[in-house]
């Protein structure tokens, strides 16, 4: 993996990083690598996370998944963490990423089409909740079973729980002898891609998950006390210094359709992580080229207040573009849809910093097993970093939490303090 960060340098790029602050920002990186490294030692909430590619067994998913492994599709039940790692991965590097669907939300009809839509005898169900307290997982996890029970198809054959040692899902395993997973210990959820709670779909759709994690241990090994040294604390220190230039806004944008659930990962992570006191980056999810056709207007012409991160791989599939008889169309003459992309990706990048806004470039040698793992890790170990130089508490989502309660309360009818609060809240309609 390869970072490019000239388009976020120099005294053009606005907001940008003066190269001659890029020392000052490697000795904070050199610091806050301690606290990493010893919160990683001891296994420590949150940064036992950076110590998955090689604490995550794939003998003890493929054994889980063995009784399903056959199943056409696969149909992850979970939400946030437990749900967009897994697509990630299956998105990237599975034959038919089709084959596996999920149910996070919980919109009646999407679920009602997602479930009548899908071969139900053939297809896995994923139960993945690292809390086991999810009321959008266990409430779609029911309607599930449900459904197979309808169409005469026993669920308890064909699913699979990752969850953690107590709480509703993990009685529910317990009740149906279910194969259960378990969840790493001391790891949120959004840093558990590379483990069961990201891997099991990639098991069954056949995906290399050891390569996935050799190629994460790769950049786990590359972690030092220099930004220079490592791609990811490289992206994670320069995504901080931009932010407190006034870089309020990373849009990420990669140039290939299989990493599109990347940008949505990435989304959380950053988001969930870095989102407190105040301060923290607003994601934007955007797709090279489609979004240059819609966004990047306003990335290059709108508000200073923004970077953009680009990602692509370093190899294409070639398709080469027909030869056609108008000479309006004579530039494609021997040209190849790859190079296209790749022509589009250049001038975005060229157009930003023509612009004086920063955008910070992300190579992959290759949209392979091991160049994914790389750059999951990379990103988890930038976001990480990024909280320690911003001194907030990454690892944490008070806000978020907030939100699952007063759903728990609406529904069961009990008054807390959330219930309250929504019941007061502000409005004004006009109808
Ligand atoms: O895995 P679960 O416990 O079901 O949690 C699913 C999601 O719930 C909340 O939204 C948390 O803030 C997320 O970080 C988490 O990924």
């Amino acid at each position: 993996m390869h970072l490019d960060i000239g388009a976020a340098l120099g005294d053009d790029a606005e907001p940008g990083v003066d190269e001659g602050d890029l020392d000052d920002l490697d000795e904070q990186v050199a610091q806050a690598h301690e606290t990493i490294a010893a919160g990683r030692e001891n296994d420590d909430f949150g940064y036992a996370a950076l110590n998955l590619p090689e604490e995550t067994d794939t003998s003890v998913i493929r054994e889980a998944v063995e009784p399903v492994a056959d199943a056409e599709y696969v149909l992850t039940v979970g939400i946030g963490g437990s749900a967009l790692g897994a697509k990630t991965v299956t998105a990237a590097l599975a034959d038919d990423p089709h084959r596996h669907v999920i149910l996070d939300n919980v919109d009646p009809e999407h679920v009602e089409r997602t479930l009548s839509d899908l071969p139900l005898d053939d297809t896995a169900i994923n139960v993945v909740s690292k809390s086991g307290t999810t009321a959008e997982t266990l409430a779609n996890f029911l309607v599930v079973r449900a459904a197979y029970e309808d169409a005469g198809v026993d669920w308890t054959e064909l699913t699979v729980v990752t969850t953690g040692e107590s709480g509703p899902l993990a009685e529910l395993v317990a009740e149906h002898d279910l194969p259960r997973l378990p969840v790493p210990d001391g790891v949120p959820g959004r840093f558990a891609a590379l483990s069961s709670v990201g891997l099991v779909p990639a098991a069954i759709l056949d995906v290399d998950i050891e390569g996935l994690l050799a190629g994460a241990s790769a950049a786990a090994d590359g972690l030092g006390p220099s930004l220079y040294d490592s791609p990811g604390y490289a992206y994670g220190a320069v995504c901080y210094a931009l932010e407190e230039e006034g870089a309020a806004v990373n849009a990420v944008m990669p140039y290939a359709e299989r990493l599109e659930y990347f940008a949505e990962w990435f989304a959380q992570l950053w988001a969930e992580s870095l989102g407190k006191e105040g301060r923290g980056q607003t994601p934007a999810r955007a797709l090279g080229a489609t979004d240059q056709h819609s966004q990047l207007q306003l990335y290059r012409a709108g508000p200073n207040d923004k970077m953009v991160t680009v990602v692509r791989p370093g190899e294409r599939a070639e398709v080469p573009i027909p030869e056609s008889e108008h000479d309006s169309l004579s530039y494609f003459a021997g040209a190849d849809l790859g190079q296209l992309l790749d022509a589009e990706y250049d001038a975005t990048v060229a157009s930003l910093a023509e612009a004086g806004r920063p955008a910070v470039e992300i190579e992959l040698d290759e949209l392979d097993a091991e160049g994914l793992g790389e750059l999951l890790y990379a990103m988890e170990a930038a976001t990480v970093l990024v909280g320690e130089l911003a001194d907030i508490e990454t690892f944490t989502q008070p806000a978020v939490e907030w939100g699952k309660r007063a759903a728990r309360g609406l529904l069961s009818g009990e008054e807390t303090e959330e219930t309250k609060t929504v019941a007061q809240r502000p409005s004004y309609r006009i109808d």
